[in-house]
């Protein structure tokens, strides 16, 4: 679906740093209390995605705890590639978002510390095999996401080795300067980050986006 995506955007301008640096995806959040947040209704909204596409990237809405029909409207005013549930969203409901017909990628929250690769598995597993993507994240509370706490690196290295059929994103406290040290302990993929490339908090700026891509793509070799 995608290796590096850029979470948050609120700029055209932003779009463009992502382009030049080589990231291929961009997260739309639709999570009001965020400080990234996008008014859907907005004309200026429909613009920053229809420019993403323009720019060949992949579009992500993120969104908190939303009703399909909820979802459903903002697809069609805004225009969407993927959809990431970011809440307390439960898999029992899933099949209301799977029919609106994009792919669904589920943001999994693990706590701090050490886990097994069986406890990981146990909060993956449901979500995969409801047919959604996984993106590991860290518990962020009531903010949900975004506010930059890392992963334990190595618990994921466990559980994805143990279980390398798993398709997923590594989110959580990413930014250049660890970045390349997160993909070789955990062995992720795929990588997403918001508050890692942002100064200040909320505003993203090129140069932390092309160092965060740049890194991530180093450490890939
Ligand atoms: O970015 C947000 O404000 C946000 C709000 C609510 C749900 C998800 C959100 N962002 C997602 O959280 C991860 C991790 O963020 P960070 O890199 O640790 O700051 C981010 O990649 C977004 O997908």
């Amino acid at each position: 679906m995608f290796h590096i995506k850029i979470c948050g955007v609120l700029l055209k301008t932003d779009i463009d740093a992502v382009h030049r640096a080589g990231g291929d995806a961009v997260g739309l959040n639709f999570f009001p209390p965020s400080v990234r947040y996008l008014d859907p209704q907005s004309p200026s909204t429909r613009e920053l995605s229809a420019h993403a596409a323009h720019r060949l990237l992949f579009r992500v809405g993120v969104f908190v705890n939303q009703p399909a029909d909820a979802i459903r409207e903002v697809i069609d005013r805004v225009g969407l590639d993927a959809i990431q549930l970011h809440g307390d969203e439960m898999v029992s409901d899933v099949a209301a978002w799977a029919n609106l017909g994009l792919p669904l990628i589920r943001a999994v929250k693990i706590p701090g510390g050490k886990l097994t690769a069986a406890e990981i598995e146990a909060r993956v597993r449901p979500w995969i095999d409801a047919g959604c993507e996984v993106l590991l994240d860290a518990d962020a509370g009531s903010a949900h996401g975004g506010i930059g706490r890392s992963l334990d690196w190595d618990s994921l290295s466990d559980w994805s080795a143990k279980f390398a059929a798993v398709r997923w994103v590594l989110a959580g406290g990413l930014q250049p300067e660890n970045v390349a040290e997160a993909i070789r302990v955990s062995g992720a993929r795929r990588v997403d980050v918001a508050s890692g490339v942002e100064s200040p908090r909320g505003q993203k700026s090129a140069a932390l986006i092309a160092a965060f891509c740049e890194q991530a793509r180093n450490a890939w070799g």
